[in-house]
């Protein structure tokens, strides 16, 4: 059910004193806007994220499609840990990177890739965010007759030049085809924090709003309290609940907060 996340997380949580909250960026930490460098954090969020990130038995990650030192940028809080391109690439708090491997030849595929998105659907208004480890195609600005023409031909280039290709908010996310996303970089960031055994040592909250946060839904579920963001009742979804906003998200983490001061002070 929709919002009703205040019964569920007291339960979840219970008397815990350690919680590890993991968050996508776009569309759970910020609204959808027309460009990515548009999208900045709420003053109100990055607030409660900043106490949040200095409370005791409180572990804080922000996993992004984007590239690690922008969404890093974007959020602009220390001694937190950043996954980037979907977990390909993650900033440890400790100064320590992790940077998944790809096939040699993934330089001269990308480039070919961008070469034939610009000849042939880079027009109108579409255009690539080129992020070192993946791309996306983005064609929020193509005006609405022309968007499901050249998002068929862009999801055909990427497909052709062997890349996976993702559907997301007016944009195609094109990865390199290797076994890693954010559920994967999910359980390798709470292995590093609190050992293989991290489900017995802390409880997760984790929340996102896109396709790509699916994987990590999957990967967490039975062990973890799990939100897909979303306006529409009827989205498929791994998440156990359902958010209706970025706004009901921020009221999400103060209410994590207040039960976390409670849990901490015992
Ligand atoms: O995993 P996320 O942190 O949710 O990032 C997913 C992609 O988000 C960005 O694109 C989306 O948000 C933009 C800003 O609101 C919007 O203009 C665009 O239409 C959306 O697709 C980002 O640009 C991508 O790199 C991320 O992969």
């Amino acid at each position: 059910m929709c919002d009703n996340y205040e019964e569920y997380l007291a339960h979840y949580i219970g008397g815990s004193s350690k919680l590890a909250v993991l968050l996508d960026y776009d569309g759970t930490l910020t609204p959808i806007v027309a460009h990515p460098d548009l999208a900045k954090i709420p003053p109100e969020t990055k607030n409660v994220l900043q106490r949040l990130s200095i409370m005791s038995g409180v572990f804080l990650a922000v996993i992004s499609g984007r590239n690690v030192n922008n969404v890093k940028e974007m959020v602009g809080i220390d001694n937190i840990t950043y996954a980037g391109n979907h977990g390909l690439e993650v900033l440890f708090p400790d100064g320590t990177k992790y940077v998944h491997q790809l096939p040699s030849e993934f330089n001269d595929q990308v480039n070919e890739l961008i070469k034939k998105l610009e000849d042939n659907v880079v027009r109108d208004g579409a255009w690539i965010e080129n992020k070192g480890a993946s791309l996306t195609f983005h064609f929020r600005a193509t005006p609405e007759h022309l968007r499901n023409e050249i998002e068929k031909s862009a999801q055909k280039i990427i497909e052709d030049a062997n890349f996976k290709v993702g559907k997301a908010h007016c944009a195609l996310e094109a990865r390199p085809k290797v076994d890693w996303n954010k559920g994967k970089v999910a359980l390798l960031i709470l292995d590093k924090k609190y050992g293989d055994n991290w489900s017995k040592k802390a409880k997760v909250v984790f929340a996102g709003d896109d396709t790509t946060d699916e994987d990590a839904m999957r990967a967490l579920k039975g062990n973890a309290a799990t939100f897909r963001v979303t306006s529409s009742l009827n989205v498929e979804t791994c998440a156990e609940k359902l958010l209706s906003s970025t706004e009901t998200v921020r009221q999400m983490l103060i209410y994590i907060e207040k039960l976390m001061l409670k849990n901490v002070s015992k």
